[in-house]
């Protein structure tokens, strides 16, 4: 019997989708506003989710202490309040979307967790927006 264990975070971080080898006319095409040259900003939301067996002697899946530590360190210090094209590294050359960034944070979550459990990472650009990363 397995069960998932879910823990919510946010940062806000500014970015700009768009293709060095594209001209603004086609960048503007394919990533509209996004595309702006000045950035813009998003406050993301994201939900972390944990499944595997119940440990009998502790009945946690996963220490949420543990979880929240793991996305403070992985996700909020690392993303928080930065420029995503400029600050971080993995963006140099590849866009900033929701896709790229959620494969990102499930990547840096992945490697802490035992390979009995399964990951699940969901992320809100907005309100409306979400994308879903299971590896
Ligand atoms: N597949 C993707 N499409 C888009 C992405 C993305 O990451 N993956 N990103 C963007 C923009 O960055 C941003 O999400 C769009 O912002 P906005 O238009 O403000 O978002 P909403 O649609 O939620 O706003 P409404 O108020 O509902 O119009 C674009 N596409
Ligand atoms: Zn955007």
């Amino acid at each position: 019997m397995t069960v998932t264990v879910h823990r919510k975070s946010h940062f806000n971080a500014a970015h700009r989708l768009h293709r060095k080898d594209w001209d603004d006319e086609k960048n503007r095409e394919v990533f509209g506003k996004c595309a702006l040259p000045n950035f813009h900003g998003h406050n993301y939301d994201l939900t972390v989710s944990v499944t595997g067996e119940i440990d009998p002697t502790t009945g946690f899946v996963i220490n949420l202490d543990d979880l929240k530590q793991i996305i403070k360190d992985e996700v909020e210090d690392y993303l928080d309040h930065k420029n995503l094209n400029l600050d971080i590294p993995e963006f140099k050359d590849l866009n900033p979307t929701a896709e790229n960034i959620v494969v990102l944070i499930w990547n840096r979550i992945r490697k802490h967790l035992s390979d009995d459990k399964q990951l699940e990472v969901t992320l809100y650009e907005t309100p409306r927006n979400f994308v879903t990363y299971r590896g």
